[in-house]
């Protein structure tokens, strides 16, 4: 069975993620394209850095071309923002990106964006998740990726210039240029490298990478930019000159980044820092939007400049939803996607790099007296996740535990709100918030916890985890 999740398909290579489900999958999206009048728009592929994605890609492309759809196939590897990007400015029908994002080296999967590089909604691929799963192997068609070339059915093309041109577009490349500020970047053996290298040659930064090279065990660590994962990057700020460290994830559409003392900064704290670089210095006016997974730090910022924060599900498609109705300046998710008004309705790693060069030229402060600034006007929140490990067979029996599990068992303050439109979402008086749900692209059960008391966070962790644990121990004597 092939099913979508938060982010796409992804499976474990050689399990569900084969040749004939990658072929079932492409004659599904073919099939709907034709029934939709819309094969003449053509499709757009591009694979990363992962074990056989391009070979994957290339039997995807020969589906189309089988079907008589015209397939730009990207080449070489590129992030996913940029496959969004050439399915808009082409009119596309549609994208895929061979990738399985953040996920271990094990897997592989299926990025699928509309037409206009949208993400779909959850209508498009449950009707597709509908049509793949029904279509017999021997009704797929497929032209050899040779006779595709040579009739031109699949053309291959890079479009990294064009991509870099409109990030370029957004950004006051005089002013980045003028700063000469030194980074030190890490793609996490991922497809971010290209686009961003050429991003930060054009602002003249002084840039120094590791981890650039095609790996597709990405060095042994999982390919999210994490505090767990991003040692080294820590290590070498901490030891050398430079402003800033970045990290993008395996399919460069996630960003974390690292302070100029070797300090983490996760994605809460980017976008908190972002969203406050476009109201205070820029002179920006706008809302924000946030999964429920992210830090209500937003929520705020937002109020005190005027504006509203939005809350919205797991998965970058409620984000650009999001977007699209509130006309908000920023978007973004605690797991490292975020991106701008104007730009694409998807999270851009290679564009969020860029903004936060800029405002680090246009307010000529480091990144650590920034984070301070936002300190001493709106305090400081403490957030943490922990991925709990279950069995599969417990799934079902968690579920149905999270939901009768008391607030005052957790954290004891009086509780404001109670959630349970994604997970189980408990929120007390004092700002802190505890939320519990499964993810939608790995067997792990998310714990995420944002206190302003630190010294809180673990114990309520724990508190869920023992709940859980006493009460599957209870049900498998
Ligand atoms: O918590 P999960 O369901 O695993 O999702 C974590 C992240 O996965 C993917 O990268 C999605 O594109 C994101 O929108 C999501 O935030």
């Amino acid at each position: 069975m092939i099913r979508f999740g938060t982010g796409g398909w992804r499976d474990i290579i050689g399990e569900n993620f084969t040749f004939d489900n990658v072929r079932r999958f492409s004659q599904g999206v073919a099939e709907q394209i034709i029934q939709q009048g819309k094969k003449g728009q053509g499709v757009v592929i591009g694979y990363d850095n992962r074990f056989m994605a391009e070979e994957f890609s290339k039997s995807a492309a020969e589906v189309f071309a089988g079907n008589n759809i015209k397939v730009i196939l990207l080449t070489p590897s590129v992030p996913t923002p940029l496959v969004n990007f050439v399915t808009k400015e082409k009119n596309a029908a549609a994208g895929l990106t061979f990738t399985a994002s953040h996920n271990p080296h094990i897997y592989n999967g299926i990025k699928y964006v509309c037409e206009g590089g949208l993400p779909a909604t959850e209508e498009v691929t449950s009707n597709l998740e509908k049509s793949i799963n029904n279509i017999p192997i021997e009704d797929i068609k497929k032209l050899s990726y040779k006779k595709s070339l040579s009739t031109k059915l699949i053309t291959r093309r890079s479009y990294t210039d064009e991509f870099i041109n409109f990030i370029e577009s957004q950004l006051d490349m005089d002013l980045i240029k003028e700063s000469s500020i030194k980074v030190l970047y890490d793609p996490m053996f991922g497809t971010g490298v290209n686009a961003l290298l050429t991003l930060l040659v054009d602002t003249r930064s002084n840039v120094k990478i590791i981890h650039d090279e095609v790996d597709p065990l990405f060095g042994g660590r999982v390919p999210a930019p994490t505090e767990s994962t991003l040692w080294r990057l820590m290590a070498m700020m901490k030891e050398g000159d430079y402003d800033l460290g970045i990290a993008t994830d395996g399919d460069g559409d996630r960003i974390a980044i690292i302070d100029e003392e070797g300090n983490y900064v996760d994605a809460n704290e980017i976008l908190t820092i972002l969203y406050y670089y476009f109201l205070e210095y820029k002179k920006e006016k706008g809302n924000v939007v946030r999964n429920i997974s992210t830090t209500h730090l937003l929520d705020e910022i937002a109020v005190s400049y005027g504006h509203q924060c939005y809350e919205k599900p797991v998965g970058f498609k409620h984000i650009a939803e999001g977007m699209l109705e509130t006309k908000a300046i920023l978007g973004g998710e605690s797991s490292g996607g975020i991106t701008i008004r104007g730009h694409l309705l998807e999270k851009d790693a290679i564009l969020s790099a860029g903004i936060l060069l800029e405002m680090l030229a246009h307010t000529k402060m480091s990144l650590r007296t920034i984070r301070e600034e936002i300190v001493s006007k709106f305090g400081k929140r403490f957030f943490k996740e922990y991925s709990y490990t279950y069995e599969a067979d417990d799934k079902e029996f968690i579920e149905s535990i999270i939901t009768k599990v008391k607030a005052e068992e957790i954290y004891k303050d009086e509780l404001l709100n109670y959630k349970t439109y994604d997970g189980v979402k408990w929120e007390w008086q004092d700002g802190t918030w505890c939320l519990v749900r499964f993810s939608g692209t790995e067997p792990l059960l998310r714990i995420m916890v944002e206190s302003p008391r630190k010294q809180e966070i673990d114990s309520i962790i724990q508190n869920v985890i023992s709940i859980i644990e006493n009460k599957v121990l209870l049900n498998n004597p």
